[in-house]
């Protein structure tokens, strides 16, 4: 079967800038991949590719076979990718399930009513705010907006997540909390391309990882192999850190 996600030869350009050159990888069914590289290597510009934020200026992006470049975003989360955004984006004057309520109601299934509030139930249990959808969205911690978040994103059932930076300023304890729930996501057969500055997280959770630098992929492989690559050291880890 053809791999998950594909992503051949993609490419994009800001004007004179070309923030993403000739990029190739993939994702399997149920595989957590790293995608790693120094601010401004290009990765959040290849998320935006993948759900359709951005128009690829060439190559293709397939998900099960099926062409998902130059689709329309909400086609593209139709066809079961979700993200969540490297700054928390909560809807402050609502409550928690209201602001997954409102996923549910425009996300890719349509749900309203009482079925929608039983889902959003279910979909806050998953991240652990079970029996918190009462309270005020202002109310919660970091980690519990963070949980939010992914409920919010897991309300369209996506078959793919890309998280963007999603463990980002998490304390350490907090920071295990998070490397749970992704692996709550692998266990409940999503795939998850994860963008991540922390390698803890990385080694903790990818099994693979592409590294990219100034828009281009330096390292690709297992996580181990690829941490100890001296290119990868020298533009993303610095000495120390691999
Ligand atoms: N909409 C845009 N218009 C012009 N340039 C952009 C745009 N989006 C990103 N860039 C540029 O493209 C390059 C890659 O940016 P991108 O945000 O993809 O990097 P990144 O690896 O995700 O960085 P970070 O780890 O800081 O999030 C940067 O030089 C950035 O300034």
């Amino acid at each position: 079967m053809s791999s998950h996600l594909q992503i051949t030869h993609l490419r994009k350009r800001f004007g004179g800038l070309v923030a993403v050159k000739d990029v190739s990888f993939d994702v399997a069914d149920g595989e957590v991949v790293g995608l790693l590289g120094p601010n401004g290597s290009g990765k959040t510009t290849v998320l935006n590719m993948i759900s359709g934020a951005l128009l690829p200026t060439a190559g293709e992006i397939t998900l099960r076979g099926v062409r998902i470049s130059r689709l329309r975003p909400d086609r593209i989360a139709r066809h079961g990718v979700a993200r969540t955004f490297q700054l928390v984006r909560p809807l402050p004057s609502l409550t928690v399930a209201e602001n997954v309520l409102v996923s549910l109601a425009f996300g890719r299934f349509k749900h309203w009513g009482p079925d929608a509030r039983d889902l959003a139930e279910e979909k806050l249990a998953f991240v652990g705010l079970g029996g918190r959808g009462g309270e005020n969205v202002a109310n919660l911690t970091y980690i519990d907006q963070k949980r939010m978040e992914l409920a919010r994103a897991l309300a369209s059932e996506p078959a793919l997540l890309l998280l963007d930076e999603w463990l980002a300023g998490l304390t350490p304890s907090e920071l295990q909390i998070g490397i749970d729930l992704v692996r709550r996501l692998q266990g409940a057969g999503m795939s998850v391309l994860l963008v991540e500055h922390i390698m803890d997280a990385v080694r903790a959770l990818c099994a693979r990882c592409v590294v990219m630098n100034a828009g281009e992929i330096i390292a690709h492989g297992p996580t181990e192999t690829v941490l100890k690559d001296p290119g990868v050291v020298a533009a993303y880890l610095g000495d120390g850190h691999a």
